[in-house]
């Protein structure tokens, strides 16, 4: 893997020092702006207890379109039409012969295990301090998740197995957020603010983080400092990766306009309110997050012009035009749901400032900023009354 490639894009400019992403020519709408596959990515630790089946390196699903669909409609009856279409081969799936983890192809499992894996398989130990602090971060961490102690385990393990450990280093500092380094200097309360982590879970995962991953180069991530320095990347960083074999089926064929469309549409929308009586909406896919060079440096904006997708129906992410774009334009996605963008100036900031701990920018809270600070909740709630519910 080379780590140097990052900052030639063709088309775009990565604005290093005033932190976004430019365009340099111009895109059309639904152009791909680009695509990357992550630096190191990593299943949700509840999403994978649940059974949400999926590679343990590109995370694309290993059930065929129908076991997916009877898991999650927990109906064992329901025959899929159009079998054929389902992307899943099981006959490229392969498995790691010591830890028995599961991936969709011998490509996949070569590269886990020249990447990371050699380091932290867990050799069906199921007393593998690994294991154990897996068990406690899903103590701490519920669905529905924003991250997994797994993912930082493949980092320091990414680091330990590269042959050019300083090249992947150089690529993670710039994942380092200026903030971390500048206004606040204490790695434990950045990853506390964005974690929504204690300092004494910070320090409890920490001893079992030691225990439990192999650092032999790696050591100052063993520090607290270091630890927490990492928690505080993967929470400031990570990219949400959803992938799901049901929503792949679903577009090929509503892509055939040979089968009839209008039957399947009926088809498609109970399965779907099958699907949310069971296990709700929030849980259809195998969920992670995953670092991605390029990715980080996208600012957001209140009017995206660009969308985050994941269209080979693995973690391998493109970046879409929502419009068309000129060249000298900064390309920016939404941190927030698309529904959430038509709430009020002060609705949307609120958000951000929450989830995200910053102050929006962009041109449209800009233009908006002499509008009244009501939240569009239900749009009479004013602060006065938002203070005194809390
Ligand atoms: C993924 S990074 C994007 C790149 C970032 N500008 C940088 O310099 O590293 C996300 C961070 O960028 C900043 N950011 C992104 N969009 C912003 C906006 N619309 N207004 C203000 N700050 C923004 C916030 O500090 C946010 O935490």
């Amino acid at each position: 893997m080379v780590y140097g490639w990052h900052r030639k894009i063709k088309g775009l400019r990565i604005v290093i020092e005033g932190r976004g992403v430019v365009a340099t020519r111009d895109f059309k709408t639904d152009d791909t702006i680009f695509e990357e596959e992550p630096l190191v990515c990593c299943q949700f630790s509840w999403n994978a207890a649940y059974g949400y089946l999926a590679c343990d390196h590109c995370m694309r699903p290993l059930e065929t379109t129908e076991e997916n669909v009877r898991r999650l409609t927990m109906c064992r009856e329901i025959v899929l039409p159009f079998t054929e279409l389902c992307p899943t081969n099981k006959t490229a799936h392969s498995f790691c012969p010591s830890c028995h983890v599961q991936y969709c192809s011998e490509k996949c499992k070569a590269t886990a295990w020249e990447q990371y894996h050699r380091t932290l398989c867990q050799n069906m130990d199921y007393c593998h301090p690994l294991h154990e602090l897996n068990e406690e971060w899903k103590k701490i961490h519920y669905p529905p998740e924003t991250t997994t102690i797994m993912l930082l385990a493949r980092i320091v393990a990414l680091v330990e197995q590269a042959a050019d450990k300083e090249a992947i280093l150089n690529c993670l500092k710039e994942f380092s957020h200026s903030k971390f380094d500048g206004e606040e200097t204490d790695m434990t309360s950045v990853a506390n603010r964005l974690l929504g982590l204690y300092q004494e879970q910070i320090q409890h995962l920490h001893t079992l983080f030691v225990q439990a991953v192999p650092a032999k180069t790696m050591q100052q991530w063993l520090t607290l400092e270091g630890f927490s320095s990492l928690l505080a990347i993967v929470g400031a960083n990570g990219q949400g990766v959803g992938t799901s074999v049901f929503s792949q089926w679903v577009d090929t064929v509503t892509s055939k306009p040979e089968l009839d469309q209008a039957h399947l549409d009926e088809f498609i929308k109970n399965i779907y309110d099958k699907m949310e009586e069971c296990v709700g909406l929030a849980f259809l896919n195998n969920e992670g997050s995953g670092l991605y060079y390029r990715q980080r440096f996208v600012n957001h904006s209140c009017e995206p012009n660009a969308v985050i997708t994941f269209p080979l129906g693995n973690s391998t992410l493109r970046l879409k035009a929502l419009k068309d774009i000129a060249a000298g334009e900064e390309i920016c996605t939404s941190y927030i749901e698309v529904c959430e963008l038509e709430r009020s100036r002060h609705s949307r900031q609120k958000m951000l400032r929450e989830n995200y701990f910053y102050i929006c920018h962009c041109k449209k809270c800009l233009s908006q900023a002499g509008d009244p600070d009501v939240t569009s909740e239900e749009e009479e709630c004013s602060d006065e009354e938002e203070e005194d519910a809390a």
